[in-house]
């Protein structure tokens, strides 16, 4: 949570969260998918996403990649529109700093899509523990029940996740082209208490996303 500021100050909504919920028929969370690149966090967060849509249940993804293309572009995509000053000022790369304000960002955005009564699945590579942590604390922080983030921890080895290489990533960090690549020169801290954890090397996308809504079920974020 961020400190008060005098000059800013908090408005409250006209429609409350729980009217919105209502209207909706299920309530509004953060589903958090954490995993290395290649992992099958956005292959699962979008067959979730389909699966949930089916049932009639409001949702949204925000994908790593999608992510980084606007809100957070990388330095490179901000200057073609910017001067090289204002791209580096404003856009995000991969060094820790960077991947923080990423995942703060990101964290704050899924916030808000909660509280619009979304189901909001989000699939960034979030590294680091104590930045899932802090978006963990930030969302649960918006409601009474305080529950409202639930980690899913697609657990890939990276043998797997590097012979899939779609983007051909890891053969670039591993000849050295692509600097602080998660798992390759810079690291991935896995979560200790994940609420679901996928066995990402084994199974199809649907039994992964099939799992997901079970688990969701069961944790009361949505109805059988
Ligand atoms: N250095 C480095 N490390 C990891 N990933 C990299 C890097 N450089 C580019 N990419 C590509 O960017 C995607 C990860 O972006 P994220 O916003 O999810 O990363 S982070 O949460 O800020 O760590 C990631 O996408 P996914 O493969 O979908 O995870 C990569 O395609
Ligand atoms: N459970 C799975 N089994 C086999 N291949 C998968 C699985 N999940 C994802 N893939 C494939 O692996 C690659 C990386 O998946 P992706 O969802 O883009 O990962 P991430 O978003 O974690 O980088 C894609 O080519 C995708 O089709």
């Amino acid at each position: 949570m961020s400190k008060e500021d005098p000059i800013v100050v908090w408005h409250e909504s006209s429609v409350s969260r729980e009217q919105r919920e209502k209207l909706n028929a299920h309530r509004g969370c953060v589903v958090w998918f954490t995993g290395l690149s290649g992992s099958g966090k956005s292959t699962v967060a979008n067959a979730v996403d389909r699966l949930l849509f089916e049932r009639g249940v409001r949702t949204y993804v925000l994908d790593g990649d999608n992510v980084r293309h606007g809100l957070n572009a990388t330095p490179a995509m901000l200057t073609e529109q910017f001067d090289e000053a204002f791209g580096q000022r404003f856009g995000l790369g991969f060094g820790q700093q960077d991947r923080e304000e990423n995942i703060r960002r990101v964290g704050a955005v899924a916030r808000l899509m909660a509280d619009a009564g979304l189901v909001t699945l989000t699939a960034f590579v979030s590294p680091y523990r104590k930045d899932r942590d802090s978006v963990r604390a930030t969302v649960n922080a918006a409601t009474a029940a305080g529950n409202d983030f639930v980690e899913v921890f697609v657990d890939t080895p990276l043998e797997v996740c590097e012979s899939r290489d779609p983007k051909g990533l890891y053969k670039k960090a591993r000849a050295g082209e692509i600097k602080n690549f998660t798992g390759i020169d810079a690291p991935y801290e896995a979560p200790n208490e994940a609420e679901i954890t996928l066995d990402g090397g084994t199974g199809t996308p649907e039994e992964l996303a099939k799992q997901v809504v079970e688990h969701l079920v069961a944790l009361g974020k949505i109805t059988a």
